[in-house]
């Protein structure tokens, strides 16, 4: 540093700073001194140097009055952690323009309107679900935290697509309690409808904390603010068919035994169902549980099979087709994505009033869990088939044992309660279904631009 000094100080006239003395003490210069120094000033230099000093200063009042005032620090950043899925963008919320915006999103045109806060809602069944309850009416806004999970360009262009129907998707975590206060401040949301979470079995052994902080943490936080806001919302939200786990009895059927989950992600799926019951319990709130049975469509998971096993078809990659002990087929029972919708519009529509207020239960509140499938299981070999069909490229095929990371062998879904309750009714086989993701894939993923893939 002082070598850095010295050639400053030598280009500065001396005499006019004060040193310090050899002790290191500053010495105050005497009065004959100074008396001494202002003899070199007339009357005419000093009137000079008081107007230059009125002017820099008057300069430096106008320069600070004219400059724009400096932007508010962004209010969050999500950064990449070693618990959690990162997420990449960052994310700043608060102001008049964007509580704008938010209620602008969340107003309700129909009579009969709902108001529903949607998490994961740049998700596959976040988009889904938010674009068919805006196109009736009801009110919605989104939250998405947009994680690194899968390809977040996807999740972009999902997101244009609900900004041009009129859903604005705020990006924050559902972990952010101060968020979803303020959220609650701006809208009083009637419903949520909360489908952000860690999905995919298989990823759990790679990254087992982020299901800890988006399907326990999260959803207990979004409970935590769910029960303390005045009107409680109801809750609808995602469980998944993965609770069933090694169950042998098919097809699966709400009654049947939840406790012997093969992945993290069901066993937090399931631990999910058991803190939905004590929150319904304690403060009154209304929650019902979808147990979605690996649902496909257009704008669908990148990680889920139907999905790379078409990208893959189309570049000439070996696909692996698991198979059970024994060569035993294995089977799901893939839910097309417009059938799943109707089921969550229906569990909405049908969901009753929460019952506390200030954080307090006033009255039993309804609780809820329905199977959400097709109730027709398909093995993944008739799956590539028809894929191999569709895209009109035959698959290089390697039959492999299903390696022990979470999957289970098969899933049937008994739905005989979510029709009684929710008029719940599937109508699309795999086929149809699938003819309608690979029209969306091809138009989405513009062949000439393969770098894309
Ligand atoms: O219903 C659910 O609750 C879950 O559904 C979905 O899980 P899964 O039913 O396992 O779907 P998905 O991964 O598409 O595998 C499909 C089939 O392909 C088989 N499979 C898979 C990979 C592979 O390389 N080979 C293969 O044969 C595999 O063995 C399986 O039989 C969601 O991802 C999950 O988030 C959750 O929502």
């Amino acid at each position: 540093m002082s070598h850095q000094l010295k050639p400053i100080v030598s280009s500065l006239h001396l005499d006019n700073i004060l040193l310090p003395s050899a002790s290191g003490k500053f010495k105050p210069p005497s009065s004959s001194y100074i008396i001494h120094r202002l003899r070199f000033f007339n009357s005419s230099s000093l009137q000079k140097l008081t107007l230059w000093s009125f002017l820099f200063l008057a300069a430096i009042l106008f320069f600070f009055l004219l400059s724009p005032p400096s932007p508010p620090p962004p209010r969050r950043y999500l950064q990449s952690t070693t618990t959690t899925t990162s997420s990449i963008i960052t994310s700043s919320w608060g102001g008049s323009d964007w509580e704008r915006r938010v209620r602008s999103s969340a107003h309700v045109r129909s009579k009969t309107g709902l108001s529903v806060l949607v998490t994961g809602a740049a998700g596959f069944v976040g988009t889904h679900v938010s674009i068919a309850l805006k196109r009736r009416g009801d009110g919605v806004l989104g939250l998405d935290n947009f994680n690194n999970y899968y390809d977040i360009a996807l999740k972009m262009s999902r997101k244009s697509l609900l900004d041009r129907t009129g859903v604005f998707v705020v990006e924050g975590d559902i972990n952010d309690a101060d968020l979803l206060r303020k959220l609650f401040d701006v809208v009083a949301f009637t419903h949520v409808m909360h489908l952000a979470a860690q999905a995919g079995v298989r990823y759990a052994m790679q990254n087992p904390n982020s299901y800890i902080h988006s399907n326990i943490a999260g959803f207990v936080n979004l409970l935590e603010v769910c029960k303390s806001v005045n009107p409680q919302p109801a809750i609808v939200w995602a469980s998944s068919s993965s609770v069933y786990g090694l169950n042998s009895k098919v097809p699966f059927s709400e009654k049947d035994r939840t406790d012997h989950p093969a992945s993290l992600y069901a066993a937090t799926k399931k631990a999910d169902e058991a803190i939905a019951h004590a929150y319904n319990y304690i403060h009154g709130l209304s929650i019902t549980g979808l147990r979605f049975f690996t649902v496909y469509g257009p704008w669908g998971r990148p990680d889920m099979a139907y999905f790379f096993f078409t990208k893959d078809i189309l570049k000439g990659k070996e696909i692996s087709v698991f198979e059970g002990p024994n060569h035993g087929t294995v089977a799901r029972d893939f839910t097309y994505i417009d059938d799943v919708v109707k089921g969550c519009l229906a569990a909405l529509d049908t969901a009753k009033k929460s019952t506390g207020s200030g954080g307090k239960k006033k009255g039993a509140a309804q609780l809820r869990i329905f199977n959400l499938g097709n109730t027709k299981p398909v093995p993944v070999s008739k799956l590539l088939s028809i894929l191999e069909k569709l895209l009109k490229v035959k698959a290089k095929r390697k039959v492999v044992s299903m390696p022990r990371n979470g999957d289970v062998q098969f899933t049937h879904a008994n739905i005989s309660l979510a029709y009684k309750e929710l008029g719940y009714k599937p109508t699309t086989d795999l086929e149809t279904g699938l003819k309608k993701f690979v029209k969306w894939y091809v138009g989405y993923y513009d062949p000439k631009k393969k770098s894309a893939w």
